[in-house]
């Protein structure tokens, strides 16, 4: 079944609501107005209510039935500072945190960590640091998780991969890069991808030296003793990882190479420029970045997004609620 028929299917009935921060830009209201109407979840809108009945206009768009919250109105604000004060334990004074709550960004966080929404999509006119911050610094780290990282689902037909981290952390050492592939391939088996995770490099099993590629192979060595009985090999280049023939050349006898459907990427330089080839040389939907390791769901968007990005990820979003 289409990955997406099956995400509806288990949220369907919940009724989850999903905030979007960003609710005068049309690619969001587009998605929303959609979200509502097929009856998948139930979308909050942050920001202006007149600004955003003038957008919906002007596009046609009927938003009758969704609610919308303008931090600048909202009732419970007062009491809102109190408990971002009392959370960020001295980080952040009261004046401080008034001003931080009038971003659509922070305000649509504190409502997911106070449990009046189910989590949150934004990212579409804002940038990943501006989008994620108030996350890591609100919601934070899920239990058993040290980071926070994000990955995308790739696909187009029946291929589906996962790449990451393609949106947080800039240059990982090894112990976070291994970390970052055990999330992945958690998030991957949601996804229904049955793992077996490359971590990627500009060398195959020694055939170039650096530090670089010492620290790959130092990742591989800490994730395969975090998770033993999770197919990881590193590391591979990436025909080495995907091509069965140059697996078999490069990388004699790995489970991995050849079949690698969980593409770790050494930092994220290579993982972001990564992505984006795939998405846009190689006809790939890139759906994310997922923020992994998270105690509540958030996602981010690319600024490139179209409304179906939108959508789905808000469906995804939505899924990892449960
Ligand atoms: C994510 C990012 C914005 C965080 O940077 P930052 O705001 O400077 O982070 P700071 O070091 O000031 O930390 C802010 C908070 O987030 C937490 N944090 C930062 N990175 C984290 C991570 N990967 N996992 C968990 N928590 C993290 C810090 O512990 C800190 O918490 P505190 O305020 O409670 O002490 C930064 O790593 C970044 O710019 N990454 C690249 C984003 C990007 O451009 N991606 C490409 C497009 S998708
Ligand atoms: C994920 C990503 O690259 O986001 P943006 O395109 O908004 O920088």
């Amino acid at each position: 079944m289409d990955l997406f028929e099956s995400l509806k299917n288990k949220i369907n009935g919940k009724n989850l609501t999903i905030v979007f921060p960003e609710g005068e830009e049309p690619r969001i209201l587009g998605a929303a107005v959609r979200l509502l109407k097929e009856k998948i979840l139930s979308p909050i809108l942050i920001g202006d209510v007149a600004e955003i009945t003038k957008v919906a206009a002007d596009k046609s768009f009927d938003i009758s039935g969704i609610k919308i919250v303008d931090p600048k109105k909202y009732a419970e604000f007062d009491t809102m500072i109190e408990k971002f004060v009392e959370h960020r334990k001295g980080k952040n004074t009261k004046e401080q945190a008034e001003k931080m709550l009038l971003d659509n960004n922070y305000f649509g966080t504190m409502l997911v960590y106070l449990d009046k929404a189910d989590g949150m999509v934004s990212g579409a006119i804002h940038s990943t640091g501006d989008t994620v911050r108030p996350a890591l610094q609100i919601v934070k780290t899920a239990p058993g998780n040290s980071r926070i990282s994000g990955s995308f689902i790739m696909q187009k037909g029946d291929e589906r991969y996962m790449f990451a981290d393609c949106a947080i952390n800039i240059n990982p050492n090894a112990q976070e890069l291994a970390e970052i592939a055990i999330q992945t391939a958690e998030d991957a088996k949601l996804f229904d991808i049955d793992p077996k995770v490359a971590m990627l490099s500009f060398s195959t099993k020694g055939s170039a030296k650096s530090d670089d590629v010492t620290k790959v192979a130092e990742a591989t060595k800490i994730a395969n003793e975090l998770a033993p009985d999770l197919p990881l090999d590193g590391e591979l280049q990436f025909d080495a990882a995907f091509v069965p023939s140059v697996g078999a050349q490069k990388a004699p006898g790995s489970k991995v190479a050849g079949h690698a459907n969980v593409f770790v990427f050494p930092e994220l330089q290579s993982a972001n420029i990564g992505y984006k080839i795939a998405q846009r040389f190689g006809g790939f939907e890139a759906i994310g970045p997922i923020l992994q390791g998270l105690a509540k769901p958030i996602s981010d968007l690319s600024r490139g997004c179209n409304e179906e990005d939108v959508y789905k990820s808000a469906i995804l979003t939505a899924a990892l609620a449960l």
